[in-house]
Parts: C-alpha cells; structure tokens; sequence
C-alpha cells in the first residue's frame, strides 16, 4: 500500500519536505493508547512511541500525535518498532472543549476530510445542536455532511418537512438520509465516500452511528478490530481507530470522538450562520444592537419570514459562548507566553534533525 492509500498528498508532501531526514519516514497515526501509537507507513503497521526528546519539548494537548497525524518516524531493531519525532502540519483538526475551571481543548483526530454530522429523523432530531455540530466542524476546516437516520420510522412528508427546516434555518450542508433498516441512502453515503480521504462520524448516542459504520465497513473488516503490534518486547493490544474500508475510504472511530462538547471560535460560527452575517452586513446601522432598531436589517429579516428568530438567537448564543473562550484563552496564553516559546522550540527542534 503506497502512503497515498492512506490519504498522503501534495499537500502535506509540501509541509513534510524540510521536517522529514534521510533516516526518517512519513506514517500516519491509525490509533493511539496513552503515548503509545499504531502507525503505518504504507507497508506495515508499527507501534511507535514518542521521542524523548520531542516529549520533553510538549506543551500543549495539541504537541501529542492523535489519530489520523502525519509524522515522521525513525525505525529500530528491523522494524520492530519506530520513534516519532515530528508531527505533520494538520490539514484539519477536529477538538473538543474540556471541561473544567479552564477552557481547554482535547484533540481529537486530525486530517478528516468529511464529518458525518448524524441525527436521526425521529429522537434526536433538533436544529440546534445540528448548528453546533457544524460550528466545531467548519472551525476545524473538516467539510461537514448531514445524516439524517431512521427515515423508515416517519413518512416521506415528515421527512420532507424536517428537510424544509433544516433549509430555513440557513443550513445549506448537503443531506443524506437513510435508513440503516430499509438499507435506503446507505450507497448515497457509500458512494460519496472517496478512496484515500478520511472521514469521521459525529452525534449523539443512539442515533445509529454504529449501525452505519458496520454496513458500510462489512464483515470482514470488523473482526480485525483490534490491532496488536510487539514493541520492545511487550505486547499491546489496541482497538484499531482508523479503518480502511473496502473501497479505499478510511473512517476514524474511536470511543468518546463521536459527542463534543460545543465551543467554536467565530471564525467557526460566522462559516454556520453565513446567512445571519450577510444581514448584519447590510444592515444600515453600524452599532445596531438589533435588537429594536427601526430599520435593522436583521429585524426586518425576522419580520418577514426569511429569518428564523431561533435561528439568530442561537447565533447570539455561540457567539457569546466564543467570546468567553477567546478571553480566558487569551488571558492564559499571557500569563505564561507558553504558546511562543513552543513555537520557537518546535523551529530549534526542527534544525536539530
Ligand atoms: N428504526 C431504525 N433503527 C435504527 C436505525 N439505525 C440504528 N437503529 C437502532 O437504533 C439503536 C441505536 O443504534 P446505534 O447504531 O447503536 O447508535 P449509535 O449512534 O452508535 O449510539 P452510540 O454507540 O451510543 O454512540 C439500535 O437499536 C439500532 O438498531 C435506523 O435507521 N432505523
Ligand atoms: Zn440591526
């Protein structure tokens, strides 16, 4: 298997050039157990493990590898096992907030191309938290789908309705629906799916993620679940986080990735609510609070129906959301500056090897 199988590109080949030496080569990141990894370079899979070096260096969540990485590997002992000594440029991040005191982010796989953004017609169904999922997708640069589950639990009405409001909220994402009973849209999904691009699936529990990802990986794949790889004599088991479908297409589920918690920078919420940017755009008052202004564009938007009041608070809300976010990131990238010294000891790094 050549590493393009594995979704390597021009691209990255771009932002490996100078990082990657002689003695080193290119893996991708196909699972990762408390700082051990799964990699593989296109021949083989390996178990790696972090640098010392690098690994003193470390800073941040972001600095450790996570699923779906490029990075740039040393072998040792014929291949027995293999040292990671940088990580390639992520095309996409996919992150989630932490909880706690502090606002964090916890990565949680990087370079995926499409996430699948699931609801299923009939339980879960709720256009707010479909807004929120496309926040945090559109804010990690991953191209969001949505697919709406269980379609032979309602009639083909309801479905269009749920459709129609999906729309007049100002979602334009592609849909999909399916059902995972009847087998209808699943070769939609499937036939969308690409060889050597990486996807992900994301929504709440219950809403038959799993039932998807078995129809679309097939029997075969699914017993090869678990990966084991012999590294300095010991032996680790490790469910395998990034499955190469039959087609080529590669799907990244792990257990936890699939809910996240919701905070998007406003980059991420301006991508989601393009439609509620425009108006504030156009709207005649600079400073409007738009909230009881003659004239404002966006009331006059509510007014007659183009825009959905729901649809604008909740815009509010992330925003809101955000900015507290920006502030106390900010405030802790001050106090310690760390963010800096990483930078440049990510570049001395770099000269060394
Ligand atoms: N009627 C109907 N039931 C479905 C469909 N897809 C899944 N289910 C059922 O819904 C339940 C939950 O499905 P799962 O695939 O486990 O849901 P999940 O999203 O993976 O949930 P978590 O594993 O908790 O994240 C199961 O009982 C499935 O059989 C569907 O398209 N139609
Ligand atoms: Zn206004």
């Amino acid at each position: 298997m050549e590493l393009i199988a594995l979704g390597f590109d021009s691209w990255f080949e771009d932002h490996a050039k100078e990082l990657v030496k002689p003695e080193q080569s290119i893996a991708r990141v196909i699972a990762v157990d408390r700082g051990r990894c799964i990699v593989n370079d296109g021949f083989r899979e390996i178990s790696a493990v972090l640098l010392g070096k690098y690994l003193h260096e470390i800073e941040s969540p972001a600095d450790f590898p996570c699923v779906g990485d490029w990075v740039s590997v040393e072998h040792h002992d014929s291949d027995a096992f293999a040292s990671i000594h940088a990580i390639l440029q992520r095309k996409t991040l996919l992150r989630r907030k932490t909880a706690g005191r502090e606002i964090e982010f916890q990565m949680i796989a990087a370079n995926i191309d499409t996430a699948f953004i699931v609801q299923s017609c009939r339980f879960d169904f709720n256009i707010r938290r479909l807004e929120r999922y496309l926040v945090m997708v559109n804010e990690g640069q991953i191209e969001p789908l949505i697919l709406l589950t269980k379609t032979d639990l309602i009639s083909p009405d309801e479905l269009e309705l749920l459709m129609a409001n999906i729309r007049s909220a100002g979602i334009n994402t592609q849909i999909i629906a399916l059902s995972n009973v009847t087998g209808s849209g699943i070769e939609q999904v499937r036939a969308l799916m690409a060889a050597g691009k990486t996807y992900c699936l994301l929504g709440s529990s219950g809403v038959g993620k799993t039932t998807l990802i078995n129809r679309l990986v097939g029997k075969a794949e699914l017993e090869t679940k678990s990966v084991s790889a012999t590294g300095e004599g010991r032996h680790t088991t490790t469910r395998r986080q990034l499955i190469m479908l039959e087609d080529g297409a590669m799907l990244i589920d792990m257990p936890g990735m699939r809910e996240l918690g919701m905070v998007g920078d406003s980059e991420g919420i301006d991508e989601s609510f393009s439609d509620v940017v425009e108006l504030i755009a156009n709207c005649r008052f600079a400073d409007c609070s738009h909230s009881n202004e003659p004239g404002c564009a966006i009331l006059m938007a509510i007014e007659n129906g183009e825009l959905s009041e729901d649809h604008f608070q909740n815009y509010l809300k992330l925003n809101k959301e955000s900015d507290f976010y920006q502030m106390s990131h900010h405030e802790k990238r001050k106090k310690d500056k760390a963010f800096g010294r990483h930078i440049k000891s990510v570049m001395k790094h770099r000269d060394k090897y």
